[in-house]
Parts: C-alpha cells; sequence; structure tokens
C-alpha cells in the first residue's frame, strides 16, 4: 500500500493544536493503551490471533486501533496505531514473543557485548523490516476518515536496551543495569544503533500519515538522574531533533513521555520536544512552575483511580483539569497505561469528566478576560 491517495480531511485537530501551543475549546483527551485489554472486543480479537499477528497484519491493526475511537464516539480526541515498542529489537533481529499472562519474552536476549554482533543485523533496513507498521498506518489514516489525529510511537533506546537484555519484564533490570556500569561504551553503542532505528522508524510512520509521534521511556525512572543524563537524555535528544531535521516542513508534533524521571522534566522541556507526558508522582502545579510553558503538558491520572468508582474518577479528574488548566498547553491522559481489568464504563466517565470540566474551565476562562 502507498501512501499516495489524499487522506480525509481532518475534522478534529484539538490535541495538535494543543501541542503547538495553540488555544483549544477544551483539553484533548485520550487514553495510554486505550486499545486494549480492558475491551471486551479486543479480548475476543485475542481468542482468534496472536499478539503480534495483530500487530503485523494492517487490516486486524487497523481494526483494533479503531475499536476504542467507535465504542468512545465523539470522546476521544486522538487514535495511537495499534503495534508493540518491541517491534524495534525483531527488526534488529532478535525474536520476541508475547506471552498470554506474562508479557514479552525473548528466549535469545543479549547477554555480552559481542551478542551485538551474532545477534543483531549489521544493516536494519527498516521500510522492509517495518513495511507492515507503515501499512498499518496509512490503513488507519483512511478508516478514521478524518475523525481524530493519529499518533505513532517508538520504545526509548534505554528502554528498548533494557527489554534486549532482561529479555522480558524485570523488577530490578539488573542485567541491563550491569551493561551500563560495565560495559559502558558498548551501551553506548547499543543505544545508539537503537537510535538510528527508532528515528528511521519514526520518519516512516509520520510518511505513511502518523500525524503525532510519542516516545515512551518506560523504564527511565530506573535509572538515578546522572545515569539517565548519561544513558537515555542524549538518546531522546538526538531522537527529536534528527527527526524533525530529516521530516523538515513535514515534521509532526513530538512527545516524551519517561516514566518516574520526575528529576528529568526541566531538561526534558528543552530538548526538542512539543509535549511532555507525565506520570502522576507529579502536581500539575509542579509540573507548570518547572516547564513554565516551554512545553505542553499530557497526563496524569493515576490509572488505579479507575478502579476507585464514581466520585474518586470524577474528584481526579476535577483536581488534574482544573489544575493543568485546560485551554492551554495540556492534553488530558492517565499517567500510564490503562490496566486491563478497569471496567469499561470507568474509561466512560473519565472521558466524560475530562470534557464536562474542560469545558467549564475553559468558559470561566472566557469569562476573566
Ligand atoms: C513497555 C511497553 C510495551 N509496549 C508499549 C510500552 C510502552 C508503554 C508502557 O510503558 O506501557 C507500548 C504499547 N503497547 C501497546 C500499544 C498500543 C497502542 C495503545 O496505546 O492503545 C502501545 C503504545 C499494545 C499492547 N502491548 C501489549 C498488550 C497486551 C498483550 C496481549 O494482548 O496479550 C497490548 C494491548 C503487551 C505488552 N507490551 C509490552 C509489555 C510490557 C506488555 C505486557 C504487559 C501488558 O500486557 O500490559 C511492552
Amino acid at each position: 500500500m502507498s501512501a499516495s491517495k489524499p487522506f480525509p480531511p481532518l475534522k478534529n485537530d484539538l490535541i495538535l493544536r494543543a501541542a503547538r501551543g495553540e488555544k483549544t475549546e477544551r483539553a484533548p483527551v485520550w487514553v495510554m493503551r486505550q486499545a486494549g485489554r480492558y475491551l471486551p472486543e479486543f479480548r475476543a480479537e485475542r481468542v482468534e490471533n496472536d499478539f503480534f499477528k495483530i500487530c503485523r497484519t494492517p487490516e486486524l491493526a487497523t481494526k483494533v486501533t479503531l475499536q476504542p475511537i467507535d465504542r468512545y464516539a465523539g470522546l476521544l480526541d486522538a487514535s495511537i496505531i495499534f503495534s508493540d515498542i518491541l517491534v524495534v529489537p525483531q527488526a534488529m533481529g532478535m525474536t520476541v514473543e508475547m506471552i498470554p499472562g506474562k508479557g514479552p519474552h525473548f528466549p535469545d536476549p543479549l547477554v555480552l557485548p559481542q551478542d551485538m554482533t551474532t545477534k543483531l543485523k549489521e544493516k536494519v533496513d527498516v521500510q522492509k523490516e517495518l513495511q507492515y507498521v507503515f501499512d498499518a498506518i496509512t490503513m488507519t489514516r483512511h478508516e478514521l476518515d478524518g475523525r481524530v489525529p493519529l499518533i505513532g510511537f517508538v520504545g526509548a533506546p534505554w528502554t528498548l536496551m533494557a527489554y534486549m537484555i532482561e529479555g522480558g519484564g524485570s523488577k530490578t533490570l539488573s542485567k541491563a543495569k550491569e551493561w551500563l556500569f560495565k560495559y559502558p561504551k558498548a551501551s553506548q553503542e547499543l543505544l545508539g544503533r537503537i537510535t538510528d532505528v527508532c528515528i528511521d522508524f519514526l520518519v516512516g510512520q509520520v510518511r505513511a500519515g502518523a500525524q503525532m509521534l510519542q516516545v515512551f521511556d518506560s523504564w527511565g525512572g530506573e535509572l538515578s538522574p546522572q545515569d539517565f543524563d548519561l544513558f537515555s537524555l542524549p538518546y531522546l535528544t538526538q531522537i527529536a531533533k534528527r527527526v524533525k531535521a530529516e521530516l523538515g516542513s513535514e515534521a509532526v508534533p513530538m512527545t516524551v513521555f519517561a516514566k518516574g524521571s520526575w528529576y528529568a522534566l526541566d531538561q526534558l522541556s528543552d530538548i526538542g520536544y512539543d509535549a511532555v507526558s507525565l506520570d502522576w508522582t507529579h502536581t500539575p502545579e509542579s509540573a507548570k512552575a518547572i516547564t513554565k510553558g516551554r512545553v505542553t503538558l499530557q497526563g496524569n491520572m493515576d490509572p488505579n483511580v479507575l478502579f476507585g468508582g464514581d466520585e474518586a474518577i470524577i474528584a481526579a479528574v476535577e483536581k488534574m483539569v482544573r489544575g493543568f488548566g485546560s485551554t492551554e498547553r495540556y492534553i488530558a491522559n492517565l499517567g500510564h497505561g490503562i490496566l486491563p481489568t478497569v471496567p469499561v464504563e470507568a474509561m466512560e466517565l473519565f472521558l466524560k469528566t475530562v470534557h464536562r470540566v474542560g469545558l467549564e474551565v475553559a468558559a470561566e476562562s472566557a469569562d476573566k478576560q
């Protein structure tokens, strides 16, 4: 498939305007992992198909991406392409399986620096290896019919390196950290190689139709501030700068999410991203005081509030949306992905409350002027 057929015109550009720092009528909202196991229609799809088969089949990836957009019609202001951060290690030559109930598993992880020569491809042809993601993006853009913008994404180099060495989830990340401290040069080489692939992949996603991009450093907060400076920040910086330089006038807004790296918020506001996604360890007031309007803030309700019942959800959304202020440089979201056991009604109440409070805040700020 090619991106040559023109895409339908966009009817809701709230999130793009918020990311660019323009005023919005209300705070736009979407949710990390909004296409996922809390949706019965997604679970039904997973009975039929393996996780990576869905990722690799554009028709299925498109179908699953659209599930939350259809179910919560008019309530979500963005879609995010259904895929996974671990398609990058796969493109680099590694095998990754998704084990139901357990998560990702690498049967043959990187153990020693010399494994970079034997277990990773020397040159990665991103266009060929990840064509299926580009096809899914192009197909989804057409099927969305301009309802909301489509977000593309990658995992950050440090988070991907950690998976490639740990071979899956880990409580301590001891193996990946052993690399950082024992083999710092090899670690930097690996991070650089992952960065190059991430850059080609993001550029390709935009050329295929992605209208905004997010970089997920899910394990950023496992690093000390000094180690984040050495092993994550330089690569996050390269990604923003080189993707924007390569795309030139076609560049789209970019968001960085470094979960747990509260200490890096000031730096993350100055490295070329338009938006910074926050987990729930920030108050809106402190995040605004640190970032001083340099970036759009995204987030940040604790996803577990969705288990707390209606009153708790409404109270937390009120606090969040009023705290961030709703019409300037703010995108409502959770502080991390929605969890698989969240009731679909709780998600609906979250979205409806963000809309209601967002409109109230906008009306109040218009009154004041
Ligand atoms: C660390 C990470 C991964 N994947 C991702 C991250 C970064 C975000 C984060 O920190 O949560 C990113 C991701 N993974 C998925 C998306 C799809 C788009 C969306 O947000 O809706 C996105 C953006 C689908 C998925 N990725 C995965 C599922 C569930 C798998 C299944 O259906 O069996 C989905 C819907 C599997 C996955 N993939 C990964 C793990 C650790 C797991 C297992 C744990 C879990 O299930 O939550 C790696």
